[in-house]
């Protein structure tokens, strides 16, 4: 996926737009100057190393946190303003779920539809529904502590759905899923933006990122990348994988093309070599095919988001 970077301007969207919001704890500036917008019809990735600001960020989209400085609105409206609004809006599915765990999974849901005001049985059709939609009808009856880590995800994605919610914060969704049932949350997450909800991910799961989201928000040490900094990890150094019929003529066209011998790494039956860019790529791979080389794999090593996460993660990592 393409990683489009967001313009730093306020607009009137219907989803989220964030500028300059800063949160300390005490004297830990968990989110310094954090500015983004998500559109409606949209999933955006927001990536970050380990205890950038992710989460203190979700908290205060979801209006459970009040930023320090800066302003933030939720189809419009101020979180720590609009409160009622806000959560009428959003859906929140938070990296741990907190349930009550004698209560079975079904009435979670029905309970929860009822804190959404939804009546009786409004709120036990939807449970219906959702158990549906995650694939929990067969533990409906079960108290929530018996659920796995990722059964616990799937209720909580649907707890984050009762009230179908435009605005949709996942905090790390597919941890703990099985394959098949982050296929499943993947085809479920876009559904929901084709339907013109809003969606912000946060994961470190970059690879099932790249296939769900349509953009990508980076925060680093509570900072989010400019507009600019994002544009400019397209273009610079990325390993690419290259294989071909005959492994020996490729390395020898490598050479040929101007690629020292010392530059090109192996990876079992692929060789490696880094490039600038997308046009260095594809200079590369016209010059290997008019050779005569029989190329039968040429792609980026890693993912877009990936990329862009190594690369701006550089120097940062503790
Ligand atoms: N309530 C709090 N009190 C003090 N420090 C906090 C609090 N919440 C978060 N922090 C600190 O703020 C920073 C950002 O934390 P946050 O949980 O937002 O990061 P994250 O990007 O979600 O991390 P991870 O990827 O590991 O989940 C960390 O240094 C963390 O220790």
């Amino acid at each position: 996926m393409p990683v489009e970077p967001y313009a730093r301007i306020m607009t009137t969207t219907q989803g989220i737009e964030v500028e300059h919001v800063g949160r300390s704890f005490g004297d830990v500036h968990a989110v310094r100057d954090a500015s983004f917008i998500a559109e409606p019809g949209t999933v955006t990735a927001l990536i970050g190393p380990n205890g950038s600001g992710k989460t203190t960020l979700m908290l205060m989209l979801a209006s459970l946190l009040r930023p320090d400085t800066g302003t933030i609105r939720i189809g419009g409206f101020d979180p720590s303003e609009n409160t009622a609004e806000v959560r009428s809006l959003l859906g929140w599915m938070p990296d741990v779920l907190g349930s009550w765990s004698s209560l079975s999974v079904r009435t979670t849901l029905e309970i929860t539809g009822r804190l959404y005001r939804l009546d009786k049985a409004a709120s036990a059709a939807r449970a219906h529904e959702l158990l549906a939609l995650v694939g929990l009808e067969h533990l409906a009856g079960q108290p929530t502590r018996v659920l796995s880590r990722g059964q616990k995800q799937r209720l909580s994605l649907a707890r984050a759905l009762v009230h179908d919610p435009s605005i949709l914060l996942l905090d790390e969704p597919a941890s703990g899923l099985d394959p098949a049932a982050r296929a499943d949350l993947r085809t479920l997450v876009r559904r929901l933006a084709s339907e013109g909800k809003t969606v912000l991910v946060s994961s470190h799961v970059l690879a099932e990122l790249d296939e769900m989201a349509d953009g990508a928000v980076y925060i680093g040490a509570g900072v989010t990348a400019s507009t600019e900094t994002m544009a400019a990890t397209r273009s610079t150094l990325r390993s690419w994988r290259i294989k071909a019929t005959d492994g020996a003529a490729l390395e020898t066209a490598l050479v040929a093309s101007g690629i020292a011998p010392a530059d090109i790494g192996r990876d079992r039956t692929e060789l490696l070599v880094a490039l600038e860019g997308e046009t260095a790529a594809s200079e590369l791979l016209a010059k290997l095919v008019s050779s005569g080389v029989l190329v039968s794999t040429f792609a980026p090593a890693v993912g877009d988001l990936e990329h862009t996460f190594l690369d701006l993660s550089k120097g940062s990592n503790r």
